[in-house]
């Protein structure tokens, strides 16, 4: 039996360039690991895939990431006995923050560990690549300029503290909807991941905060009003700006100190339910 950690992540740049024939999206971001994570235990069983979980409001058969990744896993590595899978779910699902794509990182580690396979951390990201366009930046974790659908990274190592705090406000957004629902308006053709990138090395908090973008962010607005409403809402009581992660819902606000964290956090708490401090990591 053993544990892996699957952290979720926010993006601090996505710019979409372009809608590509196969359907998916030409992106350019900054990806971002924070510590709010979901626990999964691992352990050899005789045969098949058992998924447990508390949550309720996630599948626990093929539907879900984690157990699509065991399949993965045990079919590559040509594995005849099953796994145990017990998934503690803290990460907001559905969020814009990888949740689902972590577990399945999260589960090619710990089958990787468990049946002492001995592959690669880059071959594990190739077989999450197949699972999900954010799964090989899970594998790794830490901070990384992603390319093409997402799979294609330039991990780097900054020295900034920041804190962010996340909201995630009660609407259910679908990615592949936010995708669908780009105009030409919501594209760029110039991405500002090397700007991120370059403030995040200097560690340069006030810049950062003022390179934070999203492309995906009209498209989630117009599908969903909601999520302007919230967003327009928690930026003029904190009076800081707010962010959207990923395919929204989930915003965020970054801080410097742990101390405003607490202070931002405490106050978002008083009308917001799903609130989470982080630090980024
Ligand atoms: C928007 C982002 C930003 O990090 O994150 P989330 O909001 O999911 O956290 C990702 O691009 C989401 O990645 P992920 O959730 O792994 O997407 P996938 O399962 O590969 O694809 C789901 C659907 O989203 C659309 N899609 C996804 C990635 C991409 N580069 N272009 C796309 O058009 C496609 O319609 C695809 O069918
Ligand atoms: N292990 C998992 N955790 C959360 N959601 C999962 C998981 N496996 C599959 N899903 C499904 O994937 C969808 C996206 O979930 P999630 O990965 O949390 O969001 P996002 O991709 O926006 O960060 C949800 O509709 C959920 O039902």
């Amino acid at each position: 039996m053993l544990v892996e950690r699957a952290y979720a992540k926010i993006n601090l740049t996505l710019d979409v360039l372009r809608k590509r024939p196969d359907g998916y999206h030409e992106v350019d971001m900054v990806m971002q690991t924070v510590d709010l994570s979901d626990l999964i235990w691992m352990d050899v069983k005789e045969s098949g895939i058992h998924l447990d979980s508390g949550a309720s409001n996630i599948p626990l058969d093929d539907r879900n990431l984690a157990y699509v990744a065991a399949q993965k896993f045990l079919q590559t590595a040509q594995i005849t006995s099953g796994v145990t899978i017990t998934l503690e779910k803290n990460i907001p699902v559905a969020a814009g923050l990888a949740g689902g794509s972590s577990d399945a990182a999260a589960v090619l580690r710990g089958l990787n560990r468990l049946f002492d396979t001995g592959y690669s951390v880059d071959k594990l990201a190739e077989m999450g690549a197949s699972i999900g366009s954010d799964v090989p930046f899970c594998v790794y974790g830490g901070s990384a300029v992603a390319k093409g659908r997402g799979e294609q990274l330039t991990r780097f190592r900054h020295n900034l503290k920041a804190w962010a705090i996340i909201v995630r406000p009660p609407i259910f957004v679908s990615t592949a909807d936010v995708y669908g629902a780009l105009t030409r308006d919501n594209m760029s053709e110039q991405p500002r991941s090397q700007q991120m990138v370059d403030a995040l090395l200097r560690c340069d908090f006030e810049q950062v905060v003022g390179l934070v973008t999203n492309g995906l962010r009209p498209a989630a607005e117009r599908l969903y009003p909601e999520v302007k409403e919230y967003a327009d809402r928690l930026s003029s009581t904190i009076g800081q700006p707010v962010h959207m992660s990923g395919s929204g819902p989930t915003l965020f606000i970054l801080t410097p100190t742990m101390r405003r964290a607490q202070r931002t956090y405490n106050a978002i708490r008083g009308f917001m339910k799903e609130v989470y401090l982080c630090r980024l990591i």
